[in-house]
C-alpha cells in the first residue's frame, strides 16, 4: 500500500477526534478541521450567513452580525429537515474550502481531514485511509454533559443526527478505540502515525 496522502479522521461527537488530530499535527500532519471550516463559512458578510438569516430568521443573528450558534443548534438538532436545509447552505462552501486547503498543502504532506461528518458527507471513499475514533454512546454523553454543560437530551439529539457507530466502523481502515486514558490514546496515535508514514503490509 502506498504512503497515505489523504487521511479521513472521523468519530461521533465528543469521541476524541480533536485530541487525535492535535497529536497528528504535532507529529507532522497537515490537519483540516471541518468544525473550524464550518465556522469560517458563516463569518459576518458571508453568502452562507445571509442564506441562514433568510431561512431561519433574524433571531439566529446577533446584533453584531455574528451567528448565534446555540439558537441555531437548538433549531436544527430538534428538526431533521431544518438540519438538512442548514447543511445544504453550508456544506458546499465547507467542501470548497477543504479542497483549497488540501491544494495548498505540499505534495509530500499527509493531509488529515478531521471531519465529524466524513461518512454522512460521502467523503470516506475518496480517502486513502479512514481512521475512526470509536467510543460507546454513554461515554460520548458523559463527556458532553460533564465538559460542555449540555443536557443529556441535547447530547442524545446530536448523536441521533449523526451516523451510527456501525456505519462509521464499516468504512474504517483503522479504529482508534478511545475508552482508556489520554496516555493510552497518545501511544495508540503514535503507532497509527508510524503506519501512515511507513506503511507495513495492511
Ligand atoms: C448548528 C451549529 C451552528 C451548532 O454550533 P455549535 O457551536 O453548537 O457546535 P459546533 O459547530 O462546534 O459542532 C460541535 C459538534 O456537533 C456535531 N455537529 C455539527 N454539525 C452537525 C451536523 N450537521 N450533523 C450532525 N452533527 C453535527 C459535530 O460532532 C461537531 O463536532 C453548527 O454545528 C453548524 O453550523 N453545523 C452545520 C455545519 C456542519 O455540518 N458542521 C460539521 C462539520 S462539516
Ligand atoms: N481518553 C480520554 N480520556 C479522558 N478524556 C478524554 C479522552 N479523550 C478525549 N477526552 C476528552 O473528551 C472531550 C472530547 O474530546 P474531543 O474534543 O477531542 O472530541 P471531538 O470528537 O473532537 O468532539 P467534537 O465532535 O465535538 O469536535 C475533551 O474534553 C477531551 O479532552
Amino acid at each position: 500500500m502506498p504512503r497515505a496522502r489523504r487521511v479521513g479522521l472521523t468519530g461521533g461527537i465528543a469521541s476524541g477526534k480533536s485530541t487525535v488530530s492535535a497529536r497528528l499535527a504535532e507529529l507532522g500532519a497537515v490537519v483540516i478541521d471541518y468544525d473550524r471550516l464550518a465556522r469560517d463559512v458563516v463569518e459576518p458578510g458571508s453568502p452562507a450567513l445571509d442564506q441562514i438569516a433568510a431561512r431561519f430568521g433574524a433571531d439566529v443573528i446577533a446584533p453584531d452580525g455574528t451567528l448565534v450558534r446555540p439558537a441555531l443548534g437548538a433549531i436544527v438538532f430538534a428538526d431533521p429537515s431544518a438540519l438538512k436545509d442548514l447543511e445544504a447552505i453550508t456544506h458546499p462552501a465547507i467542501r470548497d474550502l477543504a479542497a483549497a486547503r488540501e491544494q495548498g498543502a505540499g505534495p509530500d504532506a499527509i493531509v488529515v481531514h478531521d471531519n465529524p461528518l466524513l461518512v454522512e458527507m460521502g467523503a470516506a471513499a475518496a480517502c486513502d485511509v479512514v481512521i475512526v475514533v470509536d467510543v460507546p454512546e454513554q461515554l460520548q454523553i458523559d463527556r458532553m454533559v460533564r465538559d460542555r454543560q449540555m443536557t443529556e437530551q441535547d447530547a442524545r439529539a446530536r448523536i441521533a443526527a449523526q451516523a451510527s457507530r456501525e456505519e462509521r466502523l464499516a468504512v474504517a481502515d483503522v479504529v482508534i478505540e478511545n475508552t482508556g486514558t489520554l496516555e493510552q490514546l497518545s501511544a495508540r496515535i503514535d503507532e497509527v502515525w508510524k503506519d501512515l508514514v511507513e506503511p507495513s503490509a495492511r
